[in-house]
């Protein structure tokens, strides 16, 4: 694992940008796997303004959502997908059919999953994934105990989870109490992974990532049997990392 340990949150989100920007101007297809939260929002900012300064192509540019909450409108304002139109699609102009999200309003949520894996597997797998990491080392909605094994599938969220994303609704209780996940498989599938992370509130997942057990408990561990993971954390997030003197790069 390619560990960076940036300044601070802007100088993460540049990098994260960059490394991005890079993967899509040296192939002429490219499937991204994005993240939604806090923590990739300047990175996207980011990614707006050098695609706009520089007029950067994305006609080969494919899209693939990790997860999306379940019953709640694509144009409520803490779904996913209003997330992504305000903060990526809209602004850099992804046609319709160059992106895709699991779609939470699905009639058989089942037959949801399964399409949405196939859909990936049909366009020829991630290429790049961008992951950011919950505080209790979920990753999609990948909750502590789920199975490494697991495509995509539905999740129950923790209560931590959904306190950690009230601010995209308000209040806790709105927060749905399941979620469309890709699974650990899926996201292990990936060629190539980036995860991001800042803030002291991350630093324990970090902390597990590089030196904790490999386990169900801190499903983050899942990215140490892939063979192409980059981290790039901010001082705070890797913390722990540095009061234990024992970086990996
Ligand atoms: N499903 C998302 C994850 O993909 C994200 O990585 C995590 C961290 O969120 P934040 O970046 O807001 O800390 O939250 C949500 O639960």
């Amino acid at each position: 694992m390619n560990l960076i340990i940036t300044d601070n949150y802007e100088e993460m989100s540049q990098e994260g940008a960059k490394m991005i920007l890079r993967k899509i101007l040296s192939s002429k297809q490219i499937n991204l796997g994005l993240a939604t939260g806090s923590t990739p929002l300047g990175l996207y900012k980011e990614l707006v303004k050098y695609v706009r300064e520089n007029n950067i192509n994305l006609s080969g540019v494919a899209t693939f959502n990790l997860d999306e909450y379940i019953g709640i409108l694509p144009t409520h304002q803490g779904s996913f997908h209003y997330y992504m139109e305000k903060n990526v699609f809209g602004p850099l102009n992804i046609p319709e059919n160059q992106r895709f999200i699991p779609d939470g309003m699905a009639e058989n949520i089942l037959n949801e999953c399964r399409n949405y894996e196939k859909k990936i597997q049909q366009y020829g797998g991630i290429d790049f994934q961008l992951l950011g990491v919950g505080e209790n080392g979920h990753i999609g909605f990948n909750e502590p105990g789920t199975d490494f094994t697991k495509t995509t599938h539905v999740v129950e969220l923790t209560e931590t989870t959904r306190q950690a994303n009230k601010k995209f609704f308000g209040q806790v209780e709105d927060v749905p109490g399941k979620a469309i996940t890709m699974g650990i498989s899926t996201i292990l599938r990936a060629r190539e992974i980036l995860l991001i992370a800042n803030g002291v509130h991350k630093a324990e997942a970090i902390y597990q990532l590089f030196h904790g057990e490999y386990s169900k408990d801190w499903p983050v561990t899942a990215l140490q049997k892939h063979k192409n993971v980059c981290v790039i954390v901010d001082q705070e997030a890797a913390s722990l990392l540095i009061k234990q003197n024992n970086l990996c790069y």
